[in-house]
């Protein structure tokens, strides 16, 4: 049967529907999306969520010349099937396909790009300022989760937005939930409006009735909008957001079009600031996914009917291992803390929750909160452990030096998705923390060459004197046992796994065994390779690389990190300062972002699979030799 959604190409090909075609249309994008993320996943629940808010959102705005901008952008697959990327939509995240996020060079109507919370409002109150100074006429509306108003950064937006009375709608998708169920004093603020009725009815009311009255600026209009300030403070006497200098119209149901329109548009044609609050529900018409909202933010694929998860069965992650890690250390240690910025789930830490719920914290989507927090705990005698993403912990850069790292306080970070991450693509990828912390004074950086490593590390890290930060990677182990006692590991200390008198790969993390493998491979050549796991970034085992200088004739550093201050280029820092001459290659990632698609693709395209690492390692010598010629 042919569907409406053939027929779309761009959102101005439904801007004539009634609103029941509209509703039609709503589901069957639904369809579509659950078509593509069955198959390979994705960000099922938020996308789901917001299809009727993106259907209004084209409807209302005149776009793409007006800017509506997405926050994050996990939510905007109805956005990319109703702005021609409808056919392109089954390779979303694939190597080669659709972002999973907004991209700019995808689509005019990709304005912001994101893929990191809380960044839309800065960004829309930049985009609406400019006005001013371009002369340019255009609308503009961000759409933002309350779990992303949970950062710090949409408030400082709100604030300047709030002083400036620039018009501009923010559209606040309440559905209760971050990735897991959202946390904090905000969060019950915006249950306690949802929650209140009176408060709703009436603001809908007089809405309707300012609607219904002629001329703007009449005495009448401005008498029903002052008995509508006054009802609204009668009620609930400090709606923040308008003691901010907003309109708030809400809270009104997200899902319902016939609503939400008229509210829309109302916002759009305001001269000032408005926050519509609208209320949805996560995973919205996909009963699995809004029976668990948690397992459906993001999952792998799954069986469509059941909504069971299609997985396969591998040993247990790195953010599981840390997790346990934890727990086992906790028992006797009732110093240990551990916190998350929204991602108990990711990081594993809900697992350490179930078992330690009064010394486990979720602070929202807060990273630099978060690091703080840990600091002040530090300070206090306890032991934080803040496991963070990567990629998240950007952000918490200025507290990682001025609050912990300038303090030299006791704070473990749990640097987890360190390395490539697949799926999410350039703005997750983890590629970057060890050139961001490696410059910090009194931190301490490790990564282990697998779990096994990994909890030996966190153990030996919560009895260092200051900071220390240990790396591990996205995804599953190698399935060792872990029930080796603790103190099997010399903090500080690289671990030699080989010798060779041709070159040695000095190797961190994981890729400690593409580099075994890759000696293996030289080995068949007639290439002695020795293979030194370094597992201490920061300080470096000096000793270690001294007999790795002496006994081979080049060194190759491995590392699945931009090479730019990166691992290999704190051992090159090392060479130079020690005034020793030895040929010395840095394999890393290069200075692109890097977009999404399998890690091992990435690894194999930058040089980094035990293959192209054993065949740089044979053209290098080779150029070694012939240079050193008459
Ligand atoms: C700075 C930052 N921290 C953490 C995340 C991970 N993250 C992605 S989506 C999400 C939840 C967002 O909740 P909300 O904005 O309410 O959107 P919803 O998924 O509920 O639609 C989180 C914590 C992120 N993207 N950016
Ligand atoms: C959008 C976002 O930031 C998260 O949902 C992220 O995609 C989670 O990544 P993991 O799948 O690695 O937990
Ligand atoms: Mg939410």
């Amino acid at each position: 049967m042919a569907k409406l959604l053939d027929g779309i190409h761009a959102p101005g090909d439904f801007r004539r529907f009634t609103v029941s075609q509209l509703r039609q249309l709503a589901q069957e994008i639904r369809q579509d999306i659950l078509d593509t993320t069955a198959r390979q996943g994705g960000h099922v629940g938020a996308s789901l969520g917001a299809v009727e808010l993106v259907l209004a959102l084209h409807y209302v705005y005149n776009t793409p010349e007006d800017k509506v901008i997405f926050d994050i952008g996990h939510q905007a697959y109805a956005h990319k099937i109703i702005t021609g990327r409808r056919a392109e939509f089954p390779s979303i995240r694939q190597l080669g396909g659709l972002s999973g996020f907004l991209k700019r060079h995808e689509s005019p109507y990709d304005v912001w790009e994101a893929g990191h919370a809380g960044t839309s409002l800065s960004g829309a109150v930049g985009l609406a300022v400019a006005r001013q100074f371009t002369g340019a006429d255009y609308r503009v509306a961000a759409l933002i989760g309350d779990g992303a108003l949970t950062a710090g950064m949409a408030w400082e937006a709100l604030n300047q937005l709030g002083h400036l009375g620039t018009p501009m709608t923010v559209l606040v998708n309440d559905n209760s939930m971050s990735i897991a169920p959202n946390v904090g004093a905000f969060s019950r603020y915006l249950t306690e409006l949802r929650t209140a009725p009176s408060y709703m009815r009436l603001k809908q009311d007089l809405d309707q009735a300012l609607e219904s009255l002629p001329l703007f600026g009449s005495r009448l209009r401005w008498t029903a909008e002052r008995l509508k300030e006054l009802a609204h403070a009668a009620i609930l006497p400090d709606n923040v957001f308008e003691a901010l200098g907003f309109k708030y119209y809400g809270p009104i149901d997200g899902h319902d079009l016939d609503g939400l329109i008229p509210v829309l548009r109302t916002a759009r044609d305001a001269d000032g600031p408005v926050v519509v609050h609208v209320i949805t529900q996560k995973g919205k018409g996909y009963k699995p996914a809004e029976e668990r909202p948690v397992q459906f933010h993001g999952p792998g694929p799954f069986e469509r009917t059941s909504g069971e998860m299609i997985k396969k069965a591998e040993p247990p992650s790195y953010s599981l291992v840390f997790s346990r890690t934890l727990v086992e250390l906790a028992k006797d240690r009732p110093d240990i803390v551990a916190i998350t910025a929204a991602m108990p789930d990711g990081t594993k830490l809900d697992y350490f929750q179930s078992q330690y719920p009064d010394r486990f914290f979720d602070v929202g989507i807060a990273e630099q909160h978060a690091a703080t927090f840990a600091a002040g705990l530090a300070m206090a005698g306890m032991r934080p452990v803040f496991a963070v993403y990567s990629t998240f912990l950007q952000r918490a850069y200025d507290q990682v030096i001025h609050d912990i790292c300038h303090q030299n306080l006791p704070v473990l970070f749990g640097v987890d998705r360190a390395g490539l991450v697949g799926g999410d693509g350039a703005t997750h990828q983890g590629v970057y923390d060890m050139a961001f912390l490696r410059t910090v004074p009194n931190l301490e950086i490790a990564m282990g060459k697998d779990e096994s490593e990994l909890r030996q590390l966190v153990a030996a890290a919560l009895d260092r004197p200051g900071p220390v930060a240990v790396r591990y990677p996205r995804g599953a182990g190698r399935g060792l046992s872990l029930d080796e006692p603790f103190g099997t590991l010399e903090w500080g200390r690289a671990e030699w796994l080989r010798h060779g008198r041709d070159v040695t790969f000095i190797a961190l993390g994981p890729m400690v065994y593409k580099a075994m493998e890759a000696a293996e491979l030289l080995a068949d050549q007639g290439i002695e390779a020795g293979v030194l796991n370094a597992r201490f970034v920061k300080p470096l085992d000096g000793e270690a690389l001294k007999q790795a200088v002496q006994e081979s004739r080049a060194l190759m550093t491995v590392e699945e990190h931009a090479v730019a201050g990166g691992f290999g280029a704190a051992v090159a820092e090392w060479v130079i300062a020690q005034g020793l001459s030895v040929p010395l290659r840095i394999e890393g990632l290069p200075d692109v972002f890097i977009d999404h698609g399998p890690t091992d693709y990435y690894l194999d395209l930058y040089g980094l699979s035990a293959e192209a690492l054993s065949r740089k390692a044979v053209e290098w010598l080779e150029r070694l030799s012939s240079e050193v010629q008459p």
